[in-house]
């Protein structure tokens, strides 16, 4: 029996961060938008990634930060119920009621189901059970469930103008000989858990790697661990060797260069009180034996079954690790029509979930626009020219993600937080920037010895020689993800250094080192 279409203008699938900016943005200049979630409406970030992962870090924060201050002492180590407790309240017990009262609120439909590309503005939804009935805002629906009494299976939606694909990324699992077998942790796990191992190692030293390190360590757990290169590669190397050194103060057994050879669990499956301990035996020889074992060995975008056969795309056609290929407005490239985008982790551009839901922002504002090109200027963001489609939206306009490649951002939380804006040094001289690194250590400013006499922090700025403007900034260091936004401004901005000048920073705040900075460089 074939199933009858609904009709809305906008259907996004993935309703995770990016995917309900990305809904909500469109739908505010009153198209009608389908959003289709498998899971929970809010995605990876709100209940296995960002808010859980903090919460998880915040006591051990806080005490470090006690027995730092003179006057104060050490309150000694968290308890661990209470943090679950918190991470419990946080991510509401993983009930995502809360998210689709908003999602009502803004006029949203909400699909429940898995969502696949069927063909051209075609997604079929395989409903997930028991949520077949769930048709909610003002679509023009062609189901009639009150009369079928029978939740369907499926459901047709057909996007009059466009589909979003926000469809997030899944972790990797490498196919190291045993590690499958050991069923390790991923983030999931280790973001849910509501036990702390009695030891803990961890493979990979990216941002997972490190900051479920951090808060294990701080949790009590005996933890090792693994990175076959440096920690956080992605940050200038300074960040990642100042992480190190205070995990191992921590505690935390750090091993860099490390290749993991196989896995070792025996016992798992058995039924008589979970499973054992797991060994692993690097490619040294050296063997480490822990309690539980964490995989933070990346990410890659989710398009394995989005169907992306039916609209003329194939492997080929994919960006690295499966992702979505997008031009600057965010439509993929190489889809006939010019009606699929993508945004979010599923393009591999910036996956983080500010950058995401800039990127939901600005794909809602094209494609509300491109409608507006045929039925007037429903546009909530008149001012820029509208890209017509197939045509990128100009640099810095509301219908480009310019910021993904200039003006990156990305905080991790780990004791020192790591922030930074830009490239890297090596990345900006990669592109042929001409920067010159401008590094400051915090501890030297009056600001910092405030805040605490073993105050420990470095920040670097990039300076553009031939613009004279700031192109990137690293800060290591207590609250470094607080002290980016200025020089987020500064490198957006391509604010002048001579006018930066003029940017007083208050005494004594740790700020001052944007004077330092200056005076470093000569002004
Ligand atoms: C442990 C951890 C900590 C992190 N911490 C931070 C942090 O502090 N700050 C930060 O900025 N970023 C953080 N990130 C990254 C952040 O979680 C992601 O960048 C962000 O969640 C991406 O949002 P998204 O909407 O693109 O994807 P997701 O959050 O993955 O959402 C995608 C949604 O789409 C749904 N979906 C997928 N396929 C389909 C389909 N075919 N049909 C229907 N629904 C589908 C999924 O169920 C999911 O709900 C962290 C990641 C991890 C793993
Ligand atoms: N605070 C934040 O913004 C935050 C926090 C957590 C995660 N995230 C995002 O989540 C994503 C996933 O994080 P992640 O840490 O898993 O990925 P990542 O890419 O940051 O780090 C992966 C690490 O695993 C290593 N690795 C890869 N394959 C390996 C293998 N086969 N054996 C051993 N090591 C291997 C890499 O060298 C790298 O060090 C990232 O995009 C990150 O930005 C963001």
């Amino acid at each position: 029996m074939s199933i009858p279409e609904e009709t809305f203008d906008v259907v996004v699938i993935g309703g995770g961060p990016v995917g309900e900016n990305a809904a909500d943005r469109a739908s505010r200049t009153g198209l009608s938008v389908a959003l289709v979630e498998s899971e929970l409406v809010g995605g990876e970030c709100s209940y296995w990634a960002c808010m859980p992962s903090k919460v998880l870090l915040r006591a051990g924060a806080v005490r470090a930060l006690a027995k730092e201050t003179p006057g104060l002492r050490d309150p000694g180590a968290p308890d661990a119920a209470a943090v679950f407790a918190r991470r419990d309240e946080i991510t509401s017990n993983w009930d995502d009621s809360g998210q689709v009262s908003w999602v009502e609120s803004a006029g949203l439909t909400l699909v429940r189901g898995h969502g696949r590309l069927a063909g051209e503005r075609l997604v079929e939804v395989t409903l997930r059970a028991g949520t077949g009935s769930e048709a909610q805002g003002g679509a023009e629906s062609g189901l009639g469930e009150a009369e079928t009494g029978e939740a369907p299976a499926k459901r047709l939606l057909r996007a009059r103008h466009a589909v979003i694909a926000a469809t997030g990324s899944v972790p990797v699992l490498p196919g190291t000989p045993g590690l499958a077998e050991a069923a390790p942790w991923s983030s999931r796990e280790a973001t849910a858990a509501d036990t702390v191992p009695e030891s803990l190692v961890v493979v990979g030293g990216g941002v997972v790697g490190v900051e479920m390190a951090n808060a294990y360590a701080d949790l009590g757990a005996r933890v090792t661990l693994l990175s076959r290169g440096g920690l956080l590669s992605s940050a200038e190397p300074f960040a990642g060797e100042m992480v190190a050194e205070s995990l191992a103060a921590l505690g935390v057994d750090v091993r860099t260069g490390a290749e993991v050879a196989s896995v070792e669990r025996p016992g798992i499956g058995a039924e008589d009180g979970g499973p054992g301990p797991v060994t692993v035996t690097l490619a040294d020889g050296g063997t480490i034996t822990a309690a539980e074992i964490l995989v933070a060995t990346g990410r890659v975008p989710r398009t394995a079954d989005l169907g992306i056969e039916s609209v003329g795309l194939d492997e080929s056609g994919l960006g690295r690790g499966g992702a979505l290929v997008v031009d600057e407005s965010l439509q993929v490239t190489g889809v006939p029509g010019g009606w699929l985008y993508a945004c979010g982790d599923v393009t591999g551009r910036a996956p983080t979930t500010h950058q995401g839901k800039y990127q939901g922002r600005i794909v809602g504002d094209v494609v509300a626009a491109r409608y507006g090109t045929e039925a007037g200027d429903r546009s909530p963001t008149s001012g820029d020219p509208e890209p017509a489609v197939g045509q990128e939206g100009k640099p810095w306009s509301r219908y480009a993600a310019t910021a993904d490649h200039s003006a990156r951002v990305q905080v991790v939380f780990t004791r020192p937080q790591v922030s930074w804006v830009g490239p890297t040094e090596r990345e900006a001289r990669a592109a042929g920037i001409p920067v010159e690194a401008v590094s400051y250590d915090l501890a030297w400013v009056a600001g910092a010895s405030v805040e605490s006499p073993g105050y420990k922090g470095r920040a670097q700025v990039l300076v553009d020689t031939q613009r004279r403007v700031l192109v990137g900034a690293t800060f290591v260091g207590p609250d470094a993800g607080e002290m980016l936004h200025a020089a987020t401004i500064a490198v957006v901005g391509e604010v002048p250094l001579d006018r930066l000048w003029h940017a007083v920073p208050a005494y004594p705040t740790v700020s001052e080192v944007w004077l330092r900075f200056l005076e470093s460089y000569g002004l």
